[in-house]
């Protein structure tokens, strides 16, 4: 499968301080790739040295076969962006903007705009200073859309967009990876991820700590138990691949990993009232990368 992002060793300090090291990914195309981390993990700072806004410490990265830095015009033409932090000329009109940004790239198709303004359900003849912050970022969406890029890479895309907003987006990055473009997408937000990406990498204080399909991520996790005892919990108490133990609302919560009939049998074997069982979600696994002294 072709390669659309490759990073090697990606690093970046601000003087001192650490903004992303060691950053190893790889994006095919086709991925819908999900690059999760809480708030100031690096996933600005990776995109940011990927479209060569910010130049890299050590270490290097490719787009479409193409090196960042070398390469970063050409990479820019065929590369749809959605920043963390844009900023709009609030002047303009919609329309305007985005005939402005394709004029920028060299390209404005008129008809792929309107496309994307009906899919997000916006009109585009106001002066944008008059948009709402979920109409901004509808703007910014369309101009990173339009104009058929072979990839998009977009930090938070979902921000300032209510649950119907998101739902639209989610259908749309779903069919621009079907029609084989490949979404490259920065979130914290784990339940939208779990539903689009088909891959995921986590980040955690500027390092790579998972990196798998989003499928062997939640299977190789495990499972979530929670176990409610007749009388006291009893010592000691055990079950295969048994991590986390937590107490809620009289439930024992923890995850258990391995075959699936050890886990029951191990249950079983207990003085239990009650028994719930479930997959990790995205939710429990990240929890567990980011619970101090875990992993
Ligand atoms: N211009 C800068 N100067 C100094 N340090 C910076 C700068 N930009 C980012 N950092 C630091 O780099 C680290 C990574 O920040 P980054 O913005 O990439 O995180 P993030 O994962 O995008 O976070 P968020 O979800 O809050 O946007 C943080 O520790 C941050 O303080």
């Amino acid at each position: 499968m072709e390669t659309v992002i490759e990073t090697k060793n990606l690093t970046k300090f601000y003087g001192k301080n650490r903004g992303i090291k060691d950053v190893n990914i790889t994006v095919r195309k086709g991925d819908i790739f999900g690059f999760l981390g809480p708030n100031g993990a690096g996933k600005s700072t990776t995109i940011r040295t990927l479209l060569d806004f910010i130049r890299p410490s050590s270490g290097r990265a490719t787009i479409l076969g193409m090196d960042c830095q070398k390469d970063s015009l050409a990479i820019r033409k065929r590369t749809g962006y959605v920043p963390g932090d844009a900023n709009l000329y609030g002047h303009m009109t919609g329309w305007k903007y985005l005939e402005y940004i394709g004029g920028i790239r060299g390209q404005y198709d008129a008809a792929s705009a309107k496309k994307y303004a009906e899919r997000f359900e916006i009109r585009l003849d106001r002066r944008m200073r008059e948009y709402s912050s979920g109409m901004r970022q509808k703007v910014v969406l369309i101009q990173a859309l339009m104009n058929d890029p072979d990839l998009v890479i977009m930090d938070e895309p979902t921000k300032g967009l209510d649950p119907l907003v998101q739902q639209i987006f989610m259908d749309v990055v779903r069919e621009e990876a079907a029609n084989g473009k490949t979404i490259f997408m920065s979130s914290h937000v784990l339940s939208e991820v779990e539903k689009v990406c088909n891959r995921v990498a986590i980040i955690k204080e500027g390092m790579i700590v998972a990196e798998e399909d989003m499928e062997s991520l939640k299977h190789k996790a495990g499972k979530v138990v929670e176990v409610k005892f007749r009388g006291a919990k009893p010592e000691p108490f055990t079950i295969s691949g048994i991590g986390n133990v937590a107490q809620l609302n009289g439930y024992y919560r923890m995850t258990a990993a391995g075959d699936i009939r050890n886990i029951l049998r191990d249950i079983a074997s207990y003085d239990v009232e009650d028994v719930n069982i479930h997959s990790m979600t995205l939710d429990d696994i990240f929890m567990q990368y980011y619970t101090p002294g875990v992993k």
